[in-house]
């Protein structure tokens, strides 16, 4: 989840994601044949089964194909790069992926099963890859799924685990302090690709939505200070702010809106939208019940829960 920065780092500002205690478990098995097989029961479409050759190119299942490939691209290129750094192009896998993060909702699904894919995948294929050289395949998969753009932020973030700071390719993590963070999940999902879309449109056509991208820079700057300093309140107002750039940059919602005052209202020190918003997921600072009762409370919030900062990143179990 973004702590800051969410955006503007695919226009190479600097963003702060950080590991949450939320997991994407991935299984991978080789097969005796080329063919995939992926099972992924926590999808969308309610749980599906694919089964398909290297070379074939419609997936033999009952859905309709571009709900398919929506829902698949992210573990498909998974196991295309995984197979390509093991030098192993006509691999066949059995790949079983269960998560309780939710999907498509800001907290970094995609990224989390693509760098659990990747380590699973290149371990059964004899391949030891560091964490690093992981995010840097798992940032190349985001990428290209996101038709051309992404930053490094949530991939990193996901295989070294901690709070990190990404600006451009340059990838490092940060030390800070406990942060009390609540997360309030309005249950629906976006696709990031088309959000992040619908910010370059908005870049290409007005300036001011450019000035915007680096005011965002500006504030994360200003909130790796707070964070050096342990200034918890600073951080909760520099939320509130990024929170009010990303709606000027048309990705909020009302249920995010909503979400987010209610969260100030019950004591938070601060509250933003997380990830790529149209919907899902706020995260707010507080180190009392308030914010998480004020969401419990609020009919735009489907579950809110307190987050731990998760310290390891990616991990063989
Ligand atoms: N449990 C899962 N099983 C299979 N694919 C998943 C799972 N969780 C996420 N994904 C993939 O990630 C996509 C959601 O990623 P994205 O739109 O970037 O949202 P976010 O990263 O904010 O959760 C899903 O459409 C799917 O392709
Ligand atoms: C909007 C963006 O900055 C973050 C998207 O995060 P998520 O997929 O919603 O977790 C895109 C990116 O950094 O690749
Ligand atoms: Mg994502």
């Amino acid at each position: 989840m973004y702590l800051f920065g969410e955006h503007a780092v695919v226009y190479g500002e600097p963003a702060v994601p950080c590991a949450i205690e939320r997991r994407a478990t991935v299984t991978v098995a080789e097969r005796g044949d080329d063919r995939q097989r992926v099972s992924a029961a926590d999808l969308t479409l309610d749980g599906f089964t694919v089964e398909y050759g290297a070379s074939d190119d419609a997936p033999d299942v009952d859905v309709p194909t571009p709900l398919v490939e929506a829902a698949m691209g992210y573990v498909d290129a998974a196991m295309a790069t995984a197979r390509d750094a093991a030098d192993r192009p006509d691999a066949g896998l059995d790949v079983t992926i269960e998560s309780d993060i939710p999907l498509g909702a800001g907290l970094g699904s995609s990224a989390a099963v693509v760098v659990a894919a990747i380590d699973a995948a290149t371990r059964e294929l004899g391949v030891d890859l560091a964490p690093e050289a992981i995010a840097e395949r798992a940032y190349e998969v985001e990428r290209d799924v996101q038709s051309g753009e992404a930053s490094r932020a949530d991939t990193f973030c996901s295989a070294v685990g901690g709070a990190v700071r990404v600006e451009g390719s340059d990838c490092r993590t940060l030390a800070t302090p406990d942060l009390p963070f609540v997360v309030g999940y309005d249950g629906t999902s976006h696709d990031t690709g088309e959000l992040v879309a619908g910010v370059r449109a908005l870049r290409e056509e007005y300036d001011f939505a450019r000035d915007t991208v680096g005011s965002i820079g500006d504030l994360v700057r200003r909130g790796e200070e707070a964070l050096r300093e342990g200034d918890v309140a600073e951080l909760g107002r520099l939320m509130d702010v990024n929170h009010g750039l990303l709606a000027a940059l048309g990705v909020s919602a009302r249920s995010l809106d909503e979400m987010v005052w209610a969260a100030r209202e019950g004591g938070a020190a601060g509250a933003k939208l997380t990830g790529a918003g149209g919907g899902g997921c706020i995260v707010a600072l507080d180190d009392g019940a308030g914010a998480e009762t004020a969401l419990s409370l609020t009919p735009a919030c489907d579950e809110s829960f307190r987050a731990e900062l998760a310290t390891d990143g990616v991990r063989a179990e």
